[in-house]
C-alpha cells in the first residue's frame, strides 16, 4: 500500500489491549481525535477538524425503532470519493439463489478445508459451502468456511449480508471503518453489511467458518419465561473504538454485490472514520460468556435454548438462521438420555466444531469439518454415543471438552458444486448410524 500512513494511537496497540465500548444494540459514540464529533446535530454546515458526515444505513430509514440501525461518520474523505467497480474473480465463494446441486437430502460431513496455497489472504480464502434464500431478495444464508495465511492489504465489504465470524484456528485483527476488533478462536465477530473491513493474522494464519446473513440482522433471542437475564448477556458485546488510518496512495477495495465480486481502486484508504456514532456497529463476542440454561430435572432440551443470535423472518418464532452455541455446562438429568436425541427437524441444521469434541458424535465430527443435517433429515447420536449414554451412570456430569455450534436456518441449505465433489466431503457418514441393534422385546 502506497502513500504516508499515520495511523493514529488505536491502530497501534495490539490486539491484547484493545478498547472496547460495551453492550449489543447501544447507541455508542467514539472519536479518535478529540473534537470530531460534532455536538448537537450529526450533518453541521461544516463538520468538525474538516471531516465528511455521512450516514450509514442498515435498516431502512422508516423501520421501527427498535429495528433501526444507522451510524455516522466522520471521515477523511466522503465514501462517495471513489472510481468505478470492475468485476473481479469470485473464487470459491458463491451466492444464494444456490442452484450448482439438486438439493440432497443426505447427512453430509466434511473434513477440513486443506491447507491455502501461500499468500492466501482472508477474502482469497473464503469457499463456500452452501446456502439459501436470495442476495437480491435479502433472504436466507450462506455457509462458508475460510483458511488463510497472509494478511489482506485490500479492503473489503459485503454489500449482500452481514458476516458472523467464527474462528476456529488462529486469531483475526478486523480493521473495520468504525476502530479494531480482535477476534479469536472460542470468540465470535459480527461485521454489518456493507462495513468496510481488512483482516490481519496475528498468528500468520487463520481457519474458521462464516454466516453470511442475507436476511434481517441478527438480534438477540427473546427470554421468554427465561426472565430479564440469561444466554448472551448483552453487556459481553464489544464494539470498537474509533481508529483511523491516513492512508494517500492506491488502495484496492472488494464489494460483494448480489452475488459477485466487485473492486476499485481508490486514491485513498476507505479506513478514514475519525468519530462515528450510532447503533450500526462490527462487535465481537466470547462465546465463553454465554449463560447455559438447561434442565435440572429430566429430558434433553431442544437446542433453541443455546441460542446466542437469531436473524428473525416475517412470521414469528421461525428464524432465517439462528446461531447456537454449544458450550461447557453441566448434565444433571435424571432417568435421561443425555446427549441429543434421535430427531427429524423441519429447520436444516449446519454445524462447526471450535474445539475438542461433541458430544453427539465420538469421532469424525472434527475442528474445522462441519456437518449438515438438511430439513427432515434423519440424525442424532452415532451409534458409539449411543450405546455409551444408553448405559452411563447418571451422576452429575461436566461436558467441557469441546466448542460446538449450529447455524440453524429455515430452509434447506444447497450445497456449492465444489462441496458436493470435495476430497474433504467423508464419503460414508451414514456408517455412523449403523449397527444401532434391534433391542425390542414385545
Ligand atoms: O443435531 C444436532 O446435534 C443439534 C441438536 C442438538 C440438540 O441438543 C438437540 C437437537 C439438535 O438438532
Ligand atoms: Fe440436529
Amino acid at each position: 500500500m502506497g502513500g504516508a500512513v499515520q495511523a493514529n494511537e488505536q491502530t497501534r496497540k495490539t490486539a491484547e489491549s484493545l478498547e472496547y465500548l460495551s453492550g449489543f444494540g447501544n447507541e455508542h459514540q467514539s472519536e479518535a481525535v478529540p473534537g470530531a464529533l460534532p455536538l448537537g446535530r450529526n450533518s453541521p454546515q461544516r463538520a468538525p477538524l474538516g471531516l465528511y458526515a455521512e450516514q450509514l444505513s442498515g435498516s431502512a430509514f422508516t423501520e421501527p425503532r427498535a429495528r433501526n440501525l444507522r451510524s455516522w461518520l466522520y471521515r477523511i474523505r466522503p465514501s462517495a470519493a471513489h472510481p468505478p467497480f470492475t468485476r473481479a474473480d469470485n473464487g470459491a465463494l458463491r451466492s444464494a439463489p444456490f442452484t450448482e446441486t439438486v438439493p440432497d437430502p443426505n447427512r453430509l460431513r466434511w473434513n477440513p478445508l486443506p491447507e491455502p496455497a501461500p499468500g492466501t489472504d482472508w477474502l482469497a480464502g473464503l469457499w463456500t459451502l452452501g446456502g439459501n434464500g436470495d442476495v437480491a431478495q435479502r433472504t436466507g444464508m450462506a455457509v462458508h468456511l475460510y483458511h488463510a495465511n497472509a494478511s489482506m492489504e485490500r479492503v473489503f465489504s459485503d454489500a449482500d449480508g452481514e458476516l458472523l465470524i467464527v474462528p476456529e484456528r488462529g486469531g483475526l485483527l478486523l480493521r473495520t471503518e468504525m476502530g479494531l476488533l480482535s477476534v479469536r478462536p472460542g470468540e465470535v465477530a459480527l461485521v454489518p453489511r456493507g462495513v468496510r473491513f481488512r483482516v490481519e493474522l496475528p498468528d500468520g494464519t487463520a481457519r474458521g467458518y462464516v454466516c453470511e446473513n442475507y436476511g434481517q440482522p441478527f438480534q438477540l433471542p427473546d427470554l421468554g419465561p427465561i426472565g430479564a437475564n440469561g444466554l448472551a448477556n448483552p453487556r459481553d458485546f464489544r464494539a470498537p473504538v474509533a481508529a483511523y488510518e491516513d492512508v494517500e496512495g492506491p488502495v484496492e477495495v472488494v464489494n460483494k454485490y448480489c452475488g459477485n465480486l466487485w473492486r476499485a481502486e481508490y486514491g485513498h484508504s476507505p479506513l478514514d472514520v475519525v468519530a462515528w456514532h450510532g447503533n450500526y456497529v462490527p462487535y465481537v463476542y466470547d462465546l465463553r460468556t454465554f449463560n447455559v440454561i438447561g434442565t435440572i430435572s429430566y429430558d434433553h432440551p431442544d437446542p433453541s435454548i443455546f441460542t446466542v443470535l437469531t436473524s428473525p423472518t416475517d412470521t414469528p418464532g421461525l428464524a432465517g438462521v439462528d446461531f447456537v452455541v454449544f458450550a461447557p455446562r453441566w448434565l444433571v438429568g435424571e432417568d435421561t438420555f443425555r446427549p441429543p436425541y434421535f430427531h427429524r427437524n423441519v429447520m436444516s441444521e449446519y454445524m462447526g466444531l471450535i474445539e475438542g469434541a461433541y458430544d453427539a458424535k465420538a469421532e469424525g465430527f472434527v475442528p474445522g469439518g462441519g456437518s449438515l443435517h438438511n430439513m427432515m433429515s434423519a440424525h442424532g447420536p452415532d451409534r458409539e454415543t449411543f450405546d455409551k449414554a444408553s448405559a452411563a451412570e447418571l451422576k452429575p456430569q461436566k461436558i467441557d471438552d469441546g466448542l460446538a455450534f449450529m447455524f440453524e436456518t429455515r430452509w434447506p441449505i444447497a450445497t456449492s458444486e465444489q462441496a458436493a465433489n470435495a476430497d474433504h466431503l467423508q464419503r460414508g457418514y451414514d456408517e455412523v448410524w449403523q449397527g444401532l441393534e434391534r433391542h425390542f422385546r414385545s
